[in-house]
């Protein structure tokens, strides 16, 4: 069974015994009947994406290796758009790396391997005891020492062509990319590599959706995923979610649900994934709690 499909067989199993979480497929039926899914694309304002392709591969891969910490955002300092509204957590890393990039290039691997926190927490406009910035310093000297030697698209192209294969080289490669039964982060790697039109895969399509925490906010939002009482509120009140059998059950509930989506709709899982985050950016969505786990992979 293939690196994807072994994840899908493994969350449709967690969807199956789930107690605190079911898909509600009369409105998954309805959903995919309304759904107006938009190509993804990647901002070239928040990204870097103008340069030489080993140099936005390489930022692509810097910015997915920390594309996580969902679960410490609220205390994050938050950068400001040019309006002076705060963007989201995401955001803020992305923008504030890729303005880094912009100005001073890449990091090498050996400046991978030697990333302190309190450079990196200057950075990105953080404070340098905040312990996601060490996580962060942690995840990227991990990244220099998974490269060695070697350019990122020499990675990309040992994977042949293949997303599938990229992304299990990645959660093999690397503990704090390995995200069992989900592999988010590895995942997102090829599919923001090929909307960055920096490396093409043959197999994109057969990615997953990226299993984070606000993809299945919009999809309870919409009543496709129905949490049980005691979860619900949990999460209403704003209260940090342990890592465990809950969380699972959500991220695995949205997977699957997405995967019965896009045999509904022939829509592509990691298609339907960037539709529907970028969905979840409206202010209806982010008026309401979703969860926060505190974990190294989403
Ligand atoms: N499922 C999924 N999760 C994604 C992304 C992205 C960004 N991808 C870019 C690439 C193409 C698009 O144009 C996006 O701009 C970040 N995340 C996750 O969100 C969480 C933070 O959220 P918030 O608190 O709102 O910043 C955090 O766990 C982070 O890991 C995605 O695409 N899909």
């Amino acid at each position: 069974m293939s690196f994807c499909d072994e994840i899908r067989a493994a969350c449709a199993r967690i969807a199956r015994d789930a107690e605190a979480v079911r898909i509600d497929l009369g409105a998954l039926e309805r959903f995919a009947a309304a759904e107006d899914v938009a190509e993804p694309t990647l901002d070239p304002e928040r990204h870097h994406l103008d340069g030489p392709p080993e140099e936005i591969a390489r930022y692509l891969l810097t910015l997915d290796a920390i594309n996580f910490g969902s679960g410490w955002f609220p205390t994050l300092a938050k950068r400001t758009d040019a309006t002076g509204r705060a963007v989201s957590g995401y955001f803020t890393v992305a923008w504030n790396l890729a303005d880094h990039h912009r100005a001073h290039g890449a990091w090498t691997n050996a400046q991978l391997r030697a990333m302190r926190t309190d450079e990196l927490a200057a950075i990105l406009g953080q404070r340098a005891d905040h312990e996601l910035l060490s996580l962060y310093a942690q995840a990227l000297r991990e990244l220099g020492r998974f490269l060695g030697d070697r350019d990122v698209l020499a990675v990309v192209a040992d994977a042949r062509g293949s997303a599938e294969r990229l992304a299990r080289t990645l959660a093999t490669g690397m503990t704090l990319f390995a995200d069992p039964g989900f592999a988010k982060r590895a995942q997102i790697v090829p599919n923001d590599l090929a909307l960055a039109g920096v490396a093409g895969f043959a197999d994109l399509d057969r990615l997953t959706i990226f299993a984070d925490n606000l993809v299945p906010h919009v999809l309870r939002r919409d009543g496709v995923l129905v949490y049980a009482p005691g979860l619900a509120e949990w999460i209403d009140a704003g209260r940090l979610l342990p890592s465990g059998r809950w969380e699972r059950e959500i991220r695995a509930c949205a997977l699957h649900a997405c995967v019965l989506l896009s045999r509904r709709t022939g829509v592509p899982e990691r298609t339907l994934d960037t539709w529907l985050w970028q969905r979840g950016q409206a202010p209806e969505y982010k008026a309401h709690p979703r969860h926060r786990c505190r974990s190294v992979y989403y």
